[in-house]
């Protein structure tokens, strides 16, 4: 196993803490791409705005017999790396039910761990095989389309609220709150259902157990990066649920609403003198 990352680490290991097990894992770290040799699984785990920027370690990693996995949340994996690897190259979407923060440089937490879900296949047989025995289990499923919906459901109702408020996931279950998680959901998920998804009350119900069911401080990706000052997947996530409502033509007010207040707070507009 190589790392591929974008600079090279001032500590070059990687420490991963799951509860109380610490592994420090011995994987050779590289930073330019010309360092890369061609590999048979290429896993690709930045975030989804990332993957242009990426996609000079594709053309390093990938030969004719390579898979690249794309491990991101949202949905339409392969549209997003279609203008960067060839037509025949194998692609696998993957969905990561784990929760991974980095704490400090080369140091990672995980507090979630679920592994991955992508679709039954014979790719998807070769991730599982290539995985087995490590920490991350592969589930495969018949229809990936409807599971991606299933993730982002997920997605949308933790990732922009704990970004806003700063706060963890228990604040989605004060007074008040809920009610709008609640409505939030269902609403993606009418949306979810006009677009192809086979999607069932059962899934509404299943995404708000889990929710319930998660530590009160437990944080989501977005939230680190809102954290950290980086860039957030408010495109890949809550655009996502927009843009499918505008396609099918249904109106999706709570997402559009979480969509406008999350580019917002990224990207804010120049304060308007006020009128004379
Ligand atoms: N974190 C989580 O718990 C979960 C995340 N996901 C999804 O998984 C995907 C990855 O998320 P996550 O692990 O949180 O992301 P992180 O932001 O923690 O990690 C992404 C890494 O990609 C690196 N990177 C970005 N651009 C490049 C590049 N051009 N070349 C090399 N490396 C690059 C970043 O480097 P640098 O350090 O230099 O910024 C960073 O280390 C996202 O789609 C996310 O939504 C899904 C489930 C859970
Ligand atoms: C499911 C969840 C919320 C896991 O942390 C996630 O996908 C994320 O943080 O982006």
């Amino acid at each position: 196993m190589v790392l591929c990352a974008r600079r090279h680490p001032e500590h070059p290991t990687v420490r991963l803490e799951r509860g109380d097990e610490i592994h420090d894992l011995p994987i050779p770290i590289i930073s330019e791409p010309s360092a890369a040799r061609e590999v048979d699984w290429a896993l690709l785990a930045t975030k989804a705005h990332q993957t242009a920027g990426a996609a000079v370690w594709f053309r390093a990693l990938m030969g004719w017999g390579t898979t690249l996995t794309v491990v991101q949340n949202g949905l339409n994996h392969l549209d997003r790396v279609a203008p960067y690897v060839l037509e025949s190259a194998g692609v696998l979407p993957a969905l990561a039910y784990v929760a991974a923060e980095t704490v400090s440089p080369g140091r990672v937490r995980q507090t979630f761990d679920e592994g991955l879900v992508v679709p039954a296949g014979p790719l998807g047989e070769g991730l599982a095989d290539l995985l087995d025995g490590s920490f991350l289990p592969v589930r495969r499923t018949a229809d990936f389309v409807t599971e991606s919906w299933r993730k982002l459901l997920l997605n949308l109702a933790l990732n922009p609220v704990t970004a806003m408020t700063g706060r963890p996931v228990g604040m989605l279950r004060g007074a008040g709150v809920r009610p709008l998680i609640e409505a939030l959901i269902n609403e993606a998920a009418n949306v979810g259902r006009a677009a192809g998804a086979n999607l069932s009350p059962a899934d509404v119900d299943g995404c708000l157990a889990l929710i319930d069911s998660l530590p009160a401080d437990y944080g989501t990706s977005m939230l680190s990066d809102r954290r950290a000052g980086r860039e957030m997947e408010t495109e890949a996530i809550v655009g996502e649920v927009v843009r499918a409502a505008d396609k099918v033509g249904m109106p999706a007010p709570r997402s559009h609403t979480l969509l406008v207040l999350l580019r917002a707070l990224e990207r804010p507009a120049p304060v308007l003198a006020p009128a004379a």
